[in-house]
């Protein structure tokens, strides 16, 4: 399959001269985009995406859909021409997809590269399609686990063919329709399992009826993501939060509408701007922080308030100040694992010892981020030890040198914000930033002004 962008060069991390002040405005929701994506393609009438995150992994989404037979249309000016209902508003301007639904095509071979969303939400879309759909990605993604979405699956009437592994590659013999109704699965490793039965659910002859088996459940926001972006295309969800058993959601079979969505930003991807005004003690606005939302980056409110700083959300965005004084934290992660990397950054820097825990399942991220970031912060000084579930990192004076990202993008971020304190370090592959945020570089020297 194609390989990952690969830009070895070391980029120096920039240091900070003094206190940042910038406003950064930060592209879409990589986890919204690709949700978004998926439910306007199984709808029954054509619908707009505004703002989308135009990224590996979002493209990667774009351009699997698109190989099934979806109509993804980009357009870069204003609306108004095509949809008159949305000119009126400012949203309406700027980037827009147009995504008109179709019948779904095998034969399809799908680079799903290393993004789990695309990996995990789209064999069940696979198998509505009328022929084999092969899934395949980067060596990374081979190491993924994908066992909900297989033996779901499997449980719910398709035929998968794989190695055996519970991962990729995989070949799923799409029928033209699933007949779905209830599956057990254990999500322990992803949460993605769950959003990947759910998101198709509707279009399963009988719905589908979810039930998590394992210990435990991580990234519960992006959960609830998947019901609210289902219930507003239309679908008809019962979930635990609302009365329903728990852990088992269930899904109704149903037409889907094509809506017009705005994207929100990606809030995950506003942490390194935000923790810059933690570690400068400066002070970076993101405009259209949205007042409500799924997204796990607006635990970054509360957790980097209590690290040191202080939040105002306004009609401007989020504004997030700095005191220069960072303090450590003693915080389960297991909700917003995403955040982890730009966390444990932060506290490296701070003036006491961190316990991050509830993420053992970040070592099948990208990378092993608990073994990454233990190794790139020690390398630099710092002193890092590894948990069953987690991190404890206990401050100490960093110094420059190369911080590997193992093609991770929150491992060249997490660096960035270590290179604003710590002179001389330069990160590997900052290019991998463009998983989900290809114009990093460009926003951290403007938000420097440098
Ligand atoms: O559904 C989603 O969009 C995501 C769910 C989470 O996955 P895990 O539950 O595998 O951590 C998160 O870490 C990932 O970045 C995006
Ligand atoms: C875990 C992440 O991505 P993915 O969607 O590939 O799981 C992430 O973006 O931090």
């Amino acid at each position: 399959m194609t390989e990952s962008p690969v830009h070895p060069a070391l980029w120096p991390a920039p240091h900070a001269s003094g206190a940042v002040d910038a406003t950064v405005t930060v592209p879409g929701s990589k986890s919204v985009t690709n949700r978004a994506l998926v439910l306007a393609s199984l709808a029954s009438e054509p619908g707009w995406l505004r703002r989308p995150l135009r990224s590996r992994d979002t493209l990667l989404m774009a351009e699997a859909l698109r190989a099934m037979g979806v109509g993804i249309e980009e357009t870069v000016s204003s609306s108004s021409a095509t949809s008159p209902s949305a000119a009126a508003s400012p949203d309406s301007t700027g980037e827009a997809w147009r995504v008109i639904p179709a019948g779904l095509h095998g034969p399809v071979t799908v680079d799903v590269g290393n993004a789990g969303t695309v990996m995990r939400f789209l064999p069940p879309v696979a198998t509505l399609a009328d022929g084999p759909i092969r899934f395949d990605g980067d060596p990374r993604s081979y190491e993924r686990p994908l066992t909900g979405v297989i033996e779901g699956l499997r449980a719910l009437g398709a035929r998968i063919d794989d190695d055996g592994r519970g991962a990729l590659p995989l070949t799923v013999h799409g029928g033209g329709a699933l007949e779905g109704g209830p599956v057990s699965i254990d999500a322990s490793s992803s949460s993605q399992f769950v959003s990947a039965l759910l998101l198709s659910g509707p279009r399963f002859n009988q719905g589908v009826e979810v039930r998590h088996t394992g210990s435990v459940l991580p990234s519960m926001p992006h959960i609830r993501m998947t019901v609210d972006m289902l219930r507003a295309v239309g679908a008809q969800v019962d979930e635990p939060e609302t009365g329903g058993e728990p852990n088992v959601w269930r899904v109704s079979p149903s037409a889907l509408l094509g809506r017009d969505l705005t994207i929100e930003p990606d809030l995950s991807n506003a942490q390194p701007f935000l923790a810059a005004a933690l570690v400068t003690g400066g002070k970076v606005t993101i405009p259209d922080w949205p007042e409500r939302t799924t997204q796990p980056g607006d635990a970054l409110r509360e957790i980097f308030t209590a690290m040191g700083g202080s939040c105002e959300l306004t009609e401007r965005g989020l504004t997030f100040t700095g005191t220069g004084r960072i303090h450590g934290i003693d915080v389960d992660l297991g909700e917003v694992g995403e955040l982890t990397p730009g966390i444990a950054a932060v506290a490296a820097l701070a003036d006491s010892p961190s316990t991050l825990s509830g993420v053992a399942h970040l070592r099948l991220h990208e990378t092993d981020r608990l073994a990454a970031l233990t190794k790139e912060i020690n390398e630099l000084g710092g002193d890092v030890t590894e948990t069953a579930d987690g991190l404890h990192i206990r401050p100490r004076p960093l110094h420059g040198g190369v911080f590997h990202t193992y093609d991770d993008h929150r491992m060249a971020t997490a660096g960035a914000i270590i290179g604003l304190a710590v002179q001389g370090v330069e990160i590997e592959n900052v290019g991998t930033t463009a998983k989900t945020l290809p114009d990093f570089p460009q926003l951290w020297t403007g938000m420097l002004g440098i």
